[in-house]
């Protein structure tokens, strides 16, 4: 069964195309990547997806219902919970106060609903020791584990997760390659937007390449990755 598609979306700023009739199907459950140079239109897919910008053409399905005019807010509550490439939590707060305010807000209850929740993903996001630190002192690793807890907080069914790797060291990214396989066996379908191809490749079924804000492949990730335009294009290996 399909959880997200996407019909000939299309969205300019100006003569920029950012996304060209971009047309995919996201089955319940999967995990799907999403690569592409950089400025190719990943983020801007994300946004579409989420309304935090609007579509110029086309249209976006989520668990069956249209929800190309939906506000970012409703979408949230209806399950499209994501993480941002640059975490943004409140810093003066702490990580569970940061939690409890995704999880009320972002989830429609009330505090005492969200709390053992918000308990829960703590202990599976491996923040439980940070709890009642505050979000401004942590450390870039822990940032992108808060930013994934807040999504999470929301009670998604699709999570989008925005490049939530970069930076890490490699012993950080395996930790946090496991947190997400973890997240993905749970039942919640992702979409993955990630330069760190190793991260990605160990939890997505498929890859989806961008360029210039076109679908150029998608597939399974060894048919992608042999293929000569996405070599070209995106590892800039002259084939
Ligand atoms: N609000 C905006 N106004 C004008 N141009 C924009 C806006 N948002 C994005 N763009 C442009 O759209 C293009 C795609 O941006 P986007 O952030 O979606 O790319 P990306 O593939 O996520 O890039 P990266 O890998 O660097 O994060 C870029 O050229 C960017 O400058």
């Amino acid at each position: 069964m399909t959880i997200l598609a996407l019909q000939n979306v299309s969205k300019s700023y100006g003569a920029l195309k950012v996304t060209q009739d971009v047309s995919f199907a996201l089955e319940k459950g999967e995990a799907l990547g999403i690569i592409g140079p950089n400025g190719a239109g990943k983020s801007t897919l994300f946004n579409l997806i989420t309304g935090n910008v609007d579509v110029d053409g086309g249209r976006i399905i989520f668990e069956g219902r249209d929800v190309t005019s939906t506000p970012p807010m409703a979408r949230c509550l209806a399950g499209v919970g994501r993480t941002f490439q640059i975490p943004q939590p409140f810093d003066k707060l702490t990580v569970f106060e940061n939690l409890l305010v995704a999880g009320t807000f972002g989830a429609s209850q009330s505090e005492s609903e969200a709390t053992d929740r918000c308990a829960d993903i703590l202990w599976r996001t491996g923040l439980s020791p940070r709890a009642n630190d505050m979000a401004g002192g942590l450390r870039l690793l822990q940032r992108k584990r808060l930013e994934l807890a807040r999504a999470l907080a929301t009670r998604p069914t699709l999570l989008l997760l925005d490049e939530i790797a970069g930076g890490l060291t490699e012993g950080e990214c395996g930790q946090l390659v496991d947190t997400i396989r973890a997240v993905h066996e749970t039942g919640i379908s992702i979409v993955w937007i990630e330069h760190v191809l190793h991260a990605l490749t160990a939890v997505v079924g498929r890859l989806l390449v961008l360029d210039f804000g076109k679908v150029i492949g998608i597939g399974q990730p060894d048919e992608i990755m042999a293929s000569k335009t996405v070599r070209e294009i995106y590892l800039g290996i002259d084939v």
